[in-house]
């Protein structure tokens, strides 16, 4: 049942009530990593779900293929009572003032897996709208599969607008459908959510490992050690320990490394991210809270992403990937 933890609400299934989704026309904007695991969880839970994409979509046939009935955005959205708005947060802000406002019908419930456009003021939905947040804490592939294990990935949920008075229980409902509610669903805001998760994966879960993981890499090679030999020990062996950090925090990996690798990780730790890499990480989310990041990563998606795909180009190309290709193909359970 409900409870606190260190603070914050959390909530399970037997504390969400999906009779508050049941009867309802649910619209899910885009069939990517979000969009498909909450169209097909809330399918499999019995609810009515419609996917909107534009014309001429390669989701288009997948989420046919999966049984969904699929429109265009705008169609999509009429007559929705509730649009789940699952689109990279770039375009939506366009969607939104295109598709979606001229559209929605009057009392509806808008909802986000992020809240970057409505926190940082890009969409400012209708007094009418109920606007919710439901943003799982893992990728979206991981909450279709988790799901269909039995299992569920955590989510957050906030609730920004409520006109219906009964906001909070929808929301709640959808992080119960989408298999939120088996680990627990956690109470938060929309500017906290934003600038958390926005933290999170700028310094350490996404832009600060693969720098920690590339720069370990570099290191080895460039001193003539095999590249075989750095693989494992910069990428490889981090997610077996990262395993064992997440299964039982950082005492349960050191009581099972060596006592050499354990002295190595106090010793050398603090070497590698120092009080200046502490500076560089509060200036991080000092650009995340003044919607400096927000304005330079929407300028350039308008400036065709340039930005964006040359790292992503140069990022490929960097000689981890093919070691990594090589490697990965001796671990049959990857494939
Ligand atoms: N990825 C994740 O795991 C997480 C994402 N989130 C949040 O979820 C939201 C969705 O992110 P994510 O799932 O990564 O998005 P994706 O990039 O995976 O979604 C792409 C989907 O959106 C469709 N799409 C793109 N442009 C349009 C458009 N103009 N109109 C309609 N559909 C369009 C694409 O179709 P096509 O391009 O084929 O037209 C595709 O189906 C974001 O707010 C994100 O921050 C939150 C938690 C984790
Ligand atoms: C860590 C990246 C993420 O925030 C996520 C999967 O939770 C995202 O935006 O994709
Ligand atoms: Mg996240
Ligand atoms: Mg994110």
């Amino acid at each position: 049942m409900a409870g606190k933890i260190l603070g914050t609400t959390v909530y399970y299934d037997a504390d969400c009530n999906l009779s508050k989704l049941e009867g309802k026309k649910i619209t899910v904007l885009g069939y990517g990593s979000q969009g498909h695991a909450h169209a097909l969880n809330l399918k499999e839970n019995g609810m009515d779900v419609t996917i909107g994409l534009r014309g001429g979509s390669s989701s288009w046939k997948a989420a046919e293929e999966a049984g969904l009935t699929v429109k265009e955005t705008a169609e999509a959205v009429k007559g929705a009572d509730i649009v789940m708005v699952l689109i990279p947060d770039e375009l939506q802000a366009d969607v939104y003032a295109e598709d979606i406002a001229p559209n929605l019908k009057k009392g509806a419930y808008l909802a986000f897996a992020h809240g970057f456009n409505i926190h940082f003021g890009k969409i400012v939905p209708r007094e009418d709208v109920n606007v919710f947040m439901v943003a799982p804490k893992g990728p979206g592939h991981l909450v279709r599969r988790t799901y269909q294990e039995g299992s569920g990935v955590p989510c957050l949920y906030a609730v920004e607008k409520d006109p219906s008075g009964d906001t909070e229980e929808v929301a709640l409902a959808w992080a119960s459908g989408i298999g939120g509610g088996r680990s627990g669903i956690l109470e938060t805001n929309f500017k906290s959510e934003t600038e958390t998760d926005l933290f999170g994966e700028q310094a350490v879960l996404c832009g600060g490992i693969t720098e920690l993981i590339k720069t370990g890499f570099e290191v080895l090679t460039e001193a003539g050690y095999e590249p075989v030999n750095a693989y494992f020990e910069c990428l490889h062996e981090m997610k077996l320990i990262v395993d064992l950090i997440y299964e039982g925090g950082f005492q349960k990996m050191r009581h099972s490394i060596s006592n050499t690798a354990e002295y190595g990780d106090y010793y050398a730790g603090p070497r590698v991210i120092t009080a200046d890499t502490k500076k560089a990480m509060k200036q991080i989310l000092a650009d995340i809270q003044s919607g400096k990041f927000a304005d330079e990563f929407l300028a350039d998606s308008k400036n065709g992403q340039k930005f964006l795909k040359e790292h992503r180009e140069a990022a490929a190309n960097h000689p981890i990937e093919p070691v990594g290709a090589e490697l990965r193909n001796l671990m049959s359970w990857l494939k």
